[in-house]
This record gives C-alpha cells, sequence and structure tokens, in this order.
C-alpha cells in the first residue's frame, strides 16, 4: 500500500486495505490541477491501469485504447459519440468480454483473463445500460444475487449447511443495509418488475455494492430514469465517492458530466482522444470537434415512467428471458460464455451458464 503522496500543496493521503481513499472538492481539485489534459495522462495514485487493449469485431476497431489511467476516490466521466466503444471498453475491463491484447490491472493486480465475479472480487463492479432486474424475482432477492459466486458456495450449502446458513444470513442482512441505502426498504418484498427505471438503477447500484468493491463502473446510469429521480440518482452516485470508492461512469449528458465528474475521459472511434477536467471540455478542440460537435442520438429508447419502449423493450425482454433461462439452468449471471459470444449488454445473450471454471482460477483466452 502506498504512503501519503505529496501533492501540489498538500499530501494525498494513502489508501485504506480495501482500495478507498476519501478526498474532499479541494483535495480533488488539487490532484487534477498537476494532470496533464491529454490522453492516457498518469494520474498521482491510479487505481485502475490499462495499456494496449484492442478489440476488434469483423473488420471493426470497437477498442483501441493506448494506455488509460482512473485515479483513486474520484469520479471519472467516460465520453464519447455513440459507438465510440465506451461500452466495449467496460465488458472488457471487467471480464464480461476478452480483448485481442492488453493489459490491465488493480492495484498492481492483474485483472486480465478473470471471469466477471472473479474481477468483482479484486473489486471492480460494473452496471449495466438496460438494467438487469429479474422483474419476476423480489426487490431483496435481486440485491442479494449480487452476492453470487461467494467463495465456496456451491460446497457449502452441501457440506456445511450451517456455515451456510450462516453466510445466507449475512448476505441478507447486507442486502437490506443497501436497501435502505437507496431507499428501497419498503419495496424490498415487491417484485422487480414493479420498479419504476430510475428504482431500477438504484437496485442495480445495490446489487453491485454487495462484494464491497473498491471501483464502481456505471454504464449510463441516469438512462431511462426520470428527471425528478435525476438529482438524487447523482446524489447516490457521488456518496460512493463519499465513501472512498472509485467511480467511472459512462454518461452521454453533459450537465451531469460537468455536475459530479471530478475528470473526464473522452473516446472517439475506440480510442481516447482527450482527457480534461470538466471545465476544459468546451476548449479542447478534439472533444469539440469528435464529440461535441458531432451528432448523436441516444442509442436506447424509454418512455416517461423510465420503461424501456421499442427496439429497447425487445432487447430488454430478450435480455432477462436469457438471464432467467441461466438462472433456472442452475447458472451464474457473472459467468459468461466468453468464446461462444461477444458480450454486449444490448445484444441478447444465450446460454452464459455454459462457461464454468474453478473459483480464483483464471482461464486461458
Ligand atoms: N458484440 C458486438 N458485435 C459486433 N459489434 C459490436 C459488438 N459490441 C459492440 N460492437 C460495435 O463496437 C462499436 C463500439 O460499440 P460500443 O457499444 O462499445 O460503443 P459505445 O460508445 O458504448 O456506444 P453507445 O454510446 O451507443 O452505447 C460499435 O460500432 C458497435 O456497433
Amino acid at each position: 500500500m502506498p504512503d501519503d503522496t505529496p501533492l501540489h500543496g498538500g499530501t494525498l493521503p494513502a489508501p485504506t486495505p480495501d482500495g478507498r481513499v476519501r478526498l474532499d472538492a479541494a483535495a480533488r481539485t488539487a490532484l487534477f490541477a498537476q494532470v496533464p489534459g491529454e490522453p492516457g495522462a498518469a494520474k498521482p495514485d491510479p487505481v485502475l491501469v490499462a495499456s494496449g487493449i484492442t478489440r476488434t469485431f469483423g473488420g471493426l476497431k470497437a477498442v483501441d485504447v493506448d494506455h488509460l489511467e482512473i485515479q483513486r476516490g474520484c469520479i471519472t466521466g467516460l465520453i464519447g459519440p455513440n459507438g465510440a466503444g465506451k461500452t466495449t471498453l467496460f465488458n472488457l475491463l471487467t471480464g464480461f468480454d476478452r480483448p485481442d491484447s492488453g493489459t490491465w490491472s488493480m492495484d498492481g493486480a492483474p485483472l486480465g483473463k478473470l471471469y466477471p465475479h472473479q474481477v468483482a472480487r479484486k473489486g471492480v463492479v460494473r452496471t449495466f445500460q438496460l438494467t438487469k432486474a429479474l422483474s419476476k424475482l423480489t426487490v431483496l432477492d435481486n440485491v442479494k444475487l449480487g452476492a453470487t459466486g461467494q467463495k465456496g458456495e456451491r460446497m457449502l450449502a452441501t457440506l456445511a449447511p450451517w456455515v451456510w446458513r450462516k453466510q445466507e444470513r449475512e448476505i441478507t442482512e447486507r442486502a437490506h443495509d443497501l436497501l435502505a441505502r437507496f431507499k428501497l426498504d419498503a419495496k424490498s418484498d415487491d417484485l422487480a418488475g414493479s420498479l419504476s427505471g430510475g428504482q431500477r438503477k438504484l437496485l442495480e447500484m445495490a446489487r453491485a455494492l454487495m462484494t464491497d468493491p473498491t471501483v464502481v463502473m456505471l454504464d449510463e446510469p441516469m438512462a431511462g430514469v426520470n428527471p425528478a429521480l435525476t438529482q438524487s440518482l447523482l446524489g447516490h452516485i457521488k456518496s460512493l465517492r463519499d465513501d472512498g470508492m472509485t467511480v467511472v461512469f459512462v454518461e452521454h449528458d453533459m450537465d451531469v458530466i460537468r455536475d459530479i465528474s471530478d475528470w473526464v475521459v473522452v473516446m472517439a472511434q475506440g480510442s481516447v482522444i482527450a482527457e480534461s477536467t470538466p471545465d476544459g471540455l468546451s476548449q479542447n478542440d478534439a472533444v469539440v470537434d469528435a464529440y461535441l460537435g458531432a451528432h448523436h442520438d441516444q442509442a436506447l429508447e424509454f418512455d416517461e415512467h423510465g420503461r424501456p419502449v421499442g427496439e429497447t423493450a425487445v432487447l430488454a425482454e430478450q435480455l432477462e428471458a436469457a438471464e432467467i433461462e441461466t438462472l433456472e439452468a442452475g447458472g451464474d449471471l457473472a459467468e459468461p460464455d466468453i468464446g461462444h459470444t461477444t458480450q454486449h449488454q444490448t445484444r441478447p445473450q444465450q446460454g452464459r451458464h455454459a462457461a464454468s471454471a474453478s473459483d480464483d482460477e483464471s482461464r486461458d483466452r
């Protein structure tokens, strides 16, 4: 664990053993004041470091990131036009897809070749553009699913039921605490299908926090959220940072980006084309050319209640059907069938339970 890091006008506190650090607004401003606004810029205390990551679909290079560092204890906004590669990069960093090349690590520990649940256990979790709430399960059960992949869970249930029961009790308690944090406790016994779009986003965040993560990656957390709930959702995202977690989030709305980001990474055509403080974005020519000046459509469509409509509704249904099939077959939602599918969360996945590996075991590509 690094000691306190010298920082312009003071020192950057050393992280806790779980990789978290609480920084006030002044510390975050001072911290980024010394970071050059250029792609691949080194950060004073990066928690995630990625290098040479490429992912090609057919002839299309969806991701081609030379170098990226994510500063600990801060909110990094990831922006870019539709198709820039933001979601694919999230998928790669969290083990839901495999790159053609590249390495990335959290606090020096390599994360490549790991399954999503192994990446989560290392401290990096993510949410999805289209929420993955299972509508026919209760809100509480959905949150408890975030703990799937607990070490030795299935073996414990068979061989040592008393140990398993204790773990189950702890999981339930933690799920209740998280539901209270996100003000969903009154709904814990309701079916997840009855929640609004914004509540589903909160549910997904609660589920992601079940593993007590260091880094939380949120893919378009505001998509489909009723404007009335936007401020409260933003407050919840800031509260993750206030607890010392590192947040990376994809967002299209520049007002949201300016409101909560400490640092912004801009992608276009698979690459990081700029990095900047939120205030510096409009002065960055590359950003203006590639993003702010470019016309782009929202990829997903929602009604005024935050429910997916049109093509988005069809995709959401297919995604849920595939997940129910996975669960019914005894599979783990955190284990994608890498190698058989190219995981992209807006495309329904089939038979992801087919993948298997022993706990904490890396696998070959
Ligand atoms: N599984 C896949 N199979 C084929 N092409 C894919 C797949 N996943 C992503 N792509 C393509 O890779 C490119 C990057 O897509 P990606 O979804 O990562 O972009 P994005 O920046 O997240 O876009 P958006 O803002 O619309 O969500 C796009 O051209 C997309 O069509």
